[in-house]
């Protein structure tokens, strides 16, 4: 499994919202920040085909993912929103969406099955979403996105309304999918994804200003700005105190999407 994302570059109505944007993702856990208007939804939209790049391309397995049904039935892409139908229940959600996704009906039995076990909405299967709560409506969506079993699997912001509960369970199920496949995930809730993603993919205005893990995140910080460790004595100035309440990585994190 390997995405190739070679200099690629989006520009609408005159504005670069993508600079010669490089990566390569393996299988694992990638965080995507940055900070509003960044240029994350963007990449996350070409990466799902949804947006072609006006230049450059992305390749899975060798492959250009244009017109790669192949591709296209490895990738789930769960877009803020979660589109669920609200006339049917859990069950035929999933089951509508997985035919959608190619799945074979006689596959679907069983992993349907698992889903909901995974998720631990079998007591609310057959209830209707529009009678669900938002927590159990973003957590139908992220078992929906689960549905094709894929080897690339997008989440834009999956945890808001999610309650620490929904979140350690997501971070469970998400951890095991990324053992073979890649899980982006782009987020605000950067001391949510911190102990979770492997790889941290940081952007601002367009290009990417660093990736790294977490300790070569705060390392590259470091290096570049001199800063150690978080300094709680100082309190006079109550800006600066703030900033040091910060963990290192939250100030590297602030550092390469904000001021790099
Ligand atoms: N169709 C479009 N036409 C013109 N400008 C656009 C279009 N789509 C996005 N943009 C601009 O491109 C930039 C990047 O937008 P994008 O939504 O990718 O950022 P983001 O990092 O996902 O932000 P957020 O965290 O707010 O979702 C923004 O300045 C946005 O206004």
């Amino acid at each position: 499994m390997a995405l190739e994302i070679n200099n690629v570059s989006y520009i609408k109505n005159g504005k670069n919202i993508l600079k010669n944007i490089n990566l390569f993702l393996d299988t694992g856990m990638y965080a995507l920040l940055g900070s509003n208007g960044a240029g994350k939804s963007t990449l996350l939209k070409v990466i799902s085909t949804l947006l072609k790049p006006t230049q450059g391309s992305v390749l899975y397995d060798k492959k250009d993912i244009k017109n790669n049904s192949e591709y296209l039935s490895k990738l789930s892409f769960m877009p803020q929103n979660v589109g669920l139908i609200k006339d049917f229940d859990i069950v035929d959600n999933l089951h509508y969406f997985g035919l959608l996704k190619g799945c074979k009906n006689k596959e679907l039995k069983t992993k349907i099955s698992a889903i909901l076990s995974d998720f631990d909405l079998e007591a609310l299967k057959n209830v209707k979403v529009f009678n669900l709560s938002g927590g159990v409506v973003q957590r139908t969506g992220i078992a929906l996105s689960l549905i094709n079993s894929p080897k690339i699997l997008i989440l834009d912001e999956p945890f808001n309304n999610l309650d620490s509960t929904e979140r350690k369970r997501l971070y469970n199920i998400l951890q095991e999918i990324s053992k073979n496949s890649a899980v982006i995930i782009s987020t605000h809730l950067i001391a949510e994804i911190e102990n979770v993603a492997d790889t941290f993919i940081f952007m601002k205005e367009g290009s990417i200003t660093h990736i790294g893990n977490r300790d070569e995140s705060i390392a590259g910080f470091t290096e570049k700005t001199g800063r150690t460790s978080p300094n709680p004595d100082i309190s006079e100035n109550k800006e600066e105190h703030a900033k040091y309440q910060k963990t290192m990585f939250e100030m590297a994190s602030e550092y390469y999407t904000k001021y790099f």
